[in-house]
């Protein structure tokens, strides 16, 4: 038996019913897998049936337990029947991933209107549908008194953002989403507590996931680059970003809401790309004062286009 190998404990997760966006492929996988070990039954949320089946049928034979819906999150009458149905089968929900997003790189004065849409659609309102309608027919299936009774708290959420701290040069879309979507973490948090609903997000950075396989060649050549600018030299990987994900899911995590973890080796606190000496002593920070530039330096202290000007 080839189990997903978890640093948590077994039976976490144990009776639980959890909702996987994205579940499909890549991180939501991995988030899958790592969920189904230990002991939900984890419904996986996705457009390609094949992808679905693939994965439900993975867990199946680790001896864990999955089924799977095939719907586009940006889909509200469909978002609805789903979690509808899914409610319907399992009595709850007790987890939500909302995971499912992309973009695709692009310079924002190039981007249509179109382009924005889907995947402002893709990573804002998709999760927010989800969140909202497992909120909604998780109210109306228990009552407030009867979450208590049992001693449970509402669904926990966890939404799946992105690095994009410093914008996100390249791919303005999804950054723009991706912010929204950690605003909306915050306030959902806020409105929800009250009904032991927990909402956190998770910020991957740079993770060498199934997803970066959808990318073209010169994309692909850029990613390859990528580890040189991340403090700890290296890509992070789809179990790093799945285990922040369940410790937010767990009981570990009962007095954190409105949270981002972020899973990237450092990479925003770190996007100079100038080595640090191994003897950080020697390097001598004096600040860049302009009079004490030296000659062969100060071309770089103004942009290439001013200096073609000059
Ligand atoms: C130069 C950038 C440097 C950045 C540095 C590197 C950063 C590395 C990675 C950053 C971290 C993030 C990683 C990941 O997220 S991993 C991968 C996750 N998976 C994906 O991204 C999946 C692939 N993407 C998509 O499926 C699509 O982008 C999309 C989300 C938009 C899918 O939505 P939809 O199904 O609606 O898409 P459509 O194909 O119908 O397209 C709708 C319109 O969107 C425009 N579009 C879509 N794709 C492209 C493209 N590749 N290039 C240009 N325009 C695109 C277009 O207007 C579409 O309409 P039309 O088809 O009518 O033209
Ligand atoms: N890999 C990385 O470095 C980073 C990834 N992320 C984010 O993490 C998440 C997972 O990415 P990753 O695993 O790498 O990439 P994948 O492309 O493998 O995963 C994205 C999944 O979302 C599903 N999906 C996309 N659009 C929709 C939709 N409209 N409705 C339902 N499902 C949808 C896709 O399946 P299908 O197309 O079949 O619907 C796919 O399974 C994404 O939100 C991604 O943007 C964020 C930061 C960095």
């Amino acid at each position: 038996m080839s189990c997903y190998e978890s640093i948590f404990r077994d039976a976490l997760f144990a009776g639980q019913v959890g909702l996987v966006t994205g579940g499909g492929s890549g991180i939501g996988r991995c988030i899958a897998h790592e969920m189904a070990r230990l002991g939900a039954h984890v419904v996986l949320v996705g457009r390609t049936v094949e992808k679905l089946e693939r994965v439900a049928a993975e867990i199946a034979e680790d001896g864990g337990s999955a089924s799977w819906w095939a719907c586009d999150i940006r889909d509200e009458a469909g978002v609805k029947a789903m979690v509808a149905e899914i409610v319907a089968a399992h009595g709850r929900v007790d987890m939500l991933v909302n995971n499912a997003g992309g973009q695709y790189p692009s310079p924002l004065a190039h981007l249509s209107k179109k382009g924005w849409e889907a995947v402002v659609a893709t990573n804002l309102t998709g999760g927010f549908l989800m969140a909202r309608e497992v909120f909604e027919q998780s109210m109306q299936t228990f009552s407030r008194r009867e979450h208590r009774a049992q001693g449970r708290p509402g669904p926990a959420i966890v939404n799946i953002i992105a690095d994009m701290w410093r914008g996100m040069p390249g791919m303005a879309h999804s950054g723009a989403a991706r912010a929204g979507m950690q605003n909306l973490t915050m306030t959902a948090a806020v409105e929800w507590a009250r009904f032991g609903i927990r909402v956190n997000a998770v910020a991957p950075g740079w993770i060498a996931s199934a997803g970066m396989e959808t990318y073209d060649e010169p994309m692909k050549t850029t990613i390859t680059h990528l580890h040189k600018s991340v403090p700890l030299k290296r890509l992070g990987t789809e179990s790093e970003v799945s285990a922040a994900v369940c410790f937010l899911l767990s009981p570990a995590a009962a007095f954190m809401t409105g949270q981002t973890l972020s899973v990237d080796g450092g990479a925003p606190l770190y996007p100079n790309q100038f080595p640090i000496p191994a003897h950080s002593n020697s390097l001598a920070f004096n600040g860049f004062h302009r009079a004490t530039t030296p000659a062969f330096l100060s071309a770089h202290l103004q942009s290439p286009e001013d200096a073609d000007q000059t």
